[in-house]
């Protein structure tokens, strides 16, 4: 089976608060995207990207997919107003059956074993959304107040979501909804079940100054072995 990752990173990182946005940063000399990149080329040898940037940084990306070990398997495309209008653009480059990972260019500190449970579960039950176990306590407001959840029925959602290429197409033709915070939700309005599969505690999304904080010892420890 054909397989298309399609990494949006066409936002301006406005909680980053730097003027480059945050998947151009540099981490131990790389920047953030180029680690996204490389899990990607890491996964499958016949794994293919199409990577979506913001307009105006399309010849940076030009400068990093050149610094990765396998250009040829890259393609750029240009981001939209929201994520949900950035994949939809990336996805309308598919015109093959395939299966389709969704994935966020900031968490760049995602595995290839991450990527291929991904696929073992998309080919297995439709899609496959990455998804980790919460450790703090919850509460949700309500109009009294607020009340406690069961954390042990909680999962926190990442990236990638992974589904057959016929089905994301046709749930991002739908109109775009404040709802749709990622993929499962876009396509579980066409009310096709969702499944999760385990994530990874490390797959952070880069968000704020801290996360790059984290993500550099990461990647330190990554590269000492531990
Ligand atoms: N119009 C947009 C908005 C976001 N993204 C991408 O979606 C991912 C997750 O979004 P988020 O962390 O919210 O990134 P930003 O929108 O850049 O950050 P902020 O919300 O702080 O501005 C990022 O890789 C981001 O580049 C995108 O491709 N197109
Ligand atoms: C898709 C996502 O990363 C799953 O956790 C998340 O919903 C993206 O949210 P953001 O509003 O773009 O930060």
């Amino acid at each position: 089976m054909e397989k298309y990752a399609v990494v949006v990173a066409g936002g301006s990182g406005l909680r980053m608060g730097t003027t480059v946005p945050k998947q151009f940063l540099e981490l131990r000399g790389k920047p953030v995207i180029w680690y996204t990149l490389t899990a990607f080329l890491d996964s499958f040898p016949d794994m293919q990207i199409i990577l979506v940037l913001p307009e105006q940084h399309l010849q940076t990306g030009q400068q990093i997919l050149r610094s990765t070990y396998d250009p040829d398997r890259i393609w750029m495309t240009v981001g939209g107003e929201t994520r949900f209008h950035s994949v939809r653009n990336g996805l309308q480059h598919i015109r093959k059956h395939s299966i389709v990972f969704v994935h966020d260019g900031v968490r760049c500190l995602l595995t290839p074993e991450l990527i291929r449970r991904c696929y073992e579960g998309a080919v297995d039950k439709g899609n496959a959304i990455a998804a980790v176990g919460a450790t703090d306590s919850i509460r949700i407001e309500t109009f009294n107040g607020n009340e406690q959840l069961d954390r042990n029925k909680i999962r926190i959602i990442q990236t990638p979501q992974t589904f057959y290429s016929d089905i994301v197409k046709s749930a991002f033709e739908q109109d775009f909804h404040e709802s749709f915070t990622d993929e499962a939700s876009v396509v579980e309005k066409l009310g096709v079940k969702i499944h999760l599969i385990e994530g990874e505690n490390s797959n952070i999304k880069i968000t704020r100054p801290l996360d790059l904080l984290i993500a550099e010892k990461v990647l330190e420890e990554r590269e000492m072995g531990l």
